[in-house]
C-alpha cells in the first residue's frame, strides 16, 4: 500500500485527481492490478468451453462436444508456475513481461482467444483510473486496531463470480 500511494502521489503531485494519461507512468499500480486479478480472477472458471472437434492434450483425449472447464483460479495459483504463489507480492510483475490478454497462459483472468473478453480494455482502464484515485485522495486503515495479517481473505463464489466471504471494512481520510 504505502509503495502504491508513494507512487501514484509522485505522479499526481498535488493535482486535485488522476487522469487517464498519468496512468502510463504508474508501473506499480499495474503490478498490483495483475497480482489482484491472479490471485482473485473474478470469474474464476472463466466460461465453459465445448471443442468443435476432438482433441488430444497434455495426454487426454477430450472428445468434440464435452464441457471443458478452465480453473484460471487454480493456475494463478499453481506452484509450478508462481514463486511462493499464495504470496501478494505485486513486485514479481515488475520486471517481467507476463499479462492477462490471453497470451500467457498461467495468467488468464479475461481468458484467451477468440472467446476472450472483449471488455478487457475498459476493465483496465476503469480498474485503474479508480484504484489510483482512491489511493491518492484518501489514507487507507482497517477499523477496530485490525492487523492486514489477520484480515479473512476467505473467498466463496456465487453463481459464476469470485466473492470476498466477509465484507472489507475500511476507514477512508481524506488526505487533502
Ligand atoms: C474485471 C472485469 C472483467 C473480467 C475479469 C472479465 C472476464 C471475462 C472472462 C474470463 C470471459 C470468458 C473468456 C473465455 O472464456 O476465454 C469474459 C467474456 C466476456 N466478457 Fe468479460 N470480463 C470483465 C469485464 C468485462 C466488461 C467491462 C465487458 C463489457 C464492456 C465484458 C464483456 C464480455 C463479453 C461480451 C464476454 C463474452 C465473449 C464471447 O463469448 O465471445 N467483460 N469476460
Amino acid at each position: 500500500m504505502k509503495e502504491l500511494q508513494e507512487e501514484v502521489s509522485a505522479v499526481g503531485q498535488g493535482r486535485p485527481m488522476i487522469l487517464e494519461k498519468d496512468l502510463k507512468k504508474m508501473q506499480y499500480l499495474k503490478a498490483t492490478i495483475k497480482e489482484t486479478l491472479r490471485l482473485y480472477p473474478p470469474l474464476p472458471l472463466l466460461i465453459p468451453r465445448e471443442p468443435t472437434q476432438d482433441v488430444k492434450l497434455m495426454g487426454y483425449d477430450i472428445p468434440m462436444g464435452t464441457q471443458t472447464i478452465i480453473n484460471a483460479w487454480a493456475i494463478g495459483r499453481d506452484p509450478t508456475l508462481w514463486e511462493e504463489p499464495e504470496k501478494f507480492w505485486p513486485e514479481r510483475f515488475l520486471n517481467s513481461s507476463t499479462d492477462y490478454k490471453g497470451l500467457h497462459f498461467e495468467l488468464l483472468p479475461f481468458g484467451s482467444g477468440r472467446r476472450g473478453c472483449p471488455g478487457i480494455q475498459f476493465a483496465i482502464a476503469i480498474y485503474e483510473l479508480a484504484l489510483a484515485n482512491v489511493i491518492y485522495k484518501f489514507d487507507l486503515a482497517l477499523p477496530n486496531g485490525v492487523k492486514g495479517k489477520d484480515l479473512d481473505m476467505s473467498e466463496t463464489v456465487s453463481s459464476i463470480t469470485l466473492n470476498k466471504k466477509s465484507p472489507l471494512l475500511v476507514m477512508a481520510t481524506s488526505r487533502f
